[in-house]
């Protein structure tokens, strides 16, 4: 793992010492603090130029090119909210999605499954463990983004999404979230509306270099990439942990999010 991430810098091939343990607590008081954290150069520049050259072949050959109109929760229907209410505003994404077993053996997926990066993540979160996903379709994706992609306004389906930028666009594609527009208890729809609509000004930016690790509440944090524009994709790696072992996605969602059940 030395040669693929900066454990100089970043030790979470140590847990408990005192390095690790400082940099959880920066983590953790940036999580609590803007709903998120980055940790800039945490894999290598050489090995993002191997994961480049894995992925990309498999990208050009295979992706499963995902253009759809959703809403925000990427659900046909909420219980309780009528077809018409602009919660449910439909939006534009396109972009290209391969899963982890089309890259089994890519340093991603190797980075994904190496057990002191679950365990490093539920620390920064205060829980007391993290489980990879059972489903080797959706618990690691890569997902590039071409001139004019997108991936619009949604929640995620996981409480913390971690991701790993392979590849920056030189302009687009850029990062907005809206921290904690709902909560578990508050589905806060008419904050979402207005978000929707363009009138929250509490909607951050941010704009990530190739090899960063960010990690962000996805659950009950609104967010979107916008159009990548230029001749450079964007190139990212999408990991999903839990806190119970064994989560799968049903047939149903895997079909949606990647066009094939198994
Ligand atoms: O591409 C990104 O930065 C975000 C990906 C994302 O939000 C997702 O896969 O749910
Ligand atoms: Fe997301």
């Amino acid at each position: 793992m030395h040669d693929i991430l900066d454990l100089d810098r970043y030790p979470l091939d140590r847990p408990g010492s005192p390095e690790w343990t400082a940099l959880v607590e920066r983590c953790r008081q940036e999580l609590a603090q803007e709903g998120m954290f980055n940790l800039e150069g945490f894999m290598r520049p050489e090995a993002v130029a191997r994961a480049l050259s894995q992925i990309v072949p498999v990208l050009d050959a295979s992706a499963f090119r995902h253009k759809r109109s959703h809403n925000i929760y990427f659900r046909k229907e909420i219980p309780g909210l009528s077809p018409d209410h602009p919660a449910l505003r439909l939006f534009e994404t396109s972009n290209q999605t391969i899963c982890a077993d089309q890259i089994e053996g890519s340093l991603p997926v190797a980075v994904y499954d190496w057990p002191a990066m679950a365990a490093f993540l539920a620390a920064t979160m205060d829980k007391s463990a993290l489980y990879p996903m059972d489903d080797r379709i959706a618990c690691a994706n890569v997902m590039r983004y071409s001139e004019g992609e997108a991936l619009n306004w949604h929640f995620d389906r996981s409480e913390f999404t971690t991701t790993l930028l392979l590849q920056a666009p030189t302009k687009g594609g850029v990062f907005e979230y809206r921290n904690a527009l709902r909560s578990d208890d508050d589905p806060n729809y008419k904050g979402v509306a207005r978000m929707l609509q363009g009138e929250d000004d509490e909607v951050q930016s941010m704009l990530a270099s190739a090899g960063t690790l960010n990690v962000f509440r996805g659950k009950n944090t609104a967010h979107r990439v916008t159009p990548v524009e230029g001749p450079v994709d964007r190139v990212i790696a999408v990991f999903s942990y839990y806190e119970k072992p064994g989560v799968r996605f049903s047939d149903e969602e895997r079909i949606g999010f990647y066009g094939r059940a198994a």
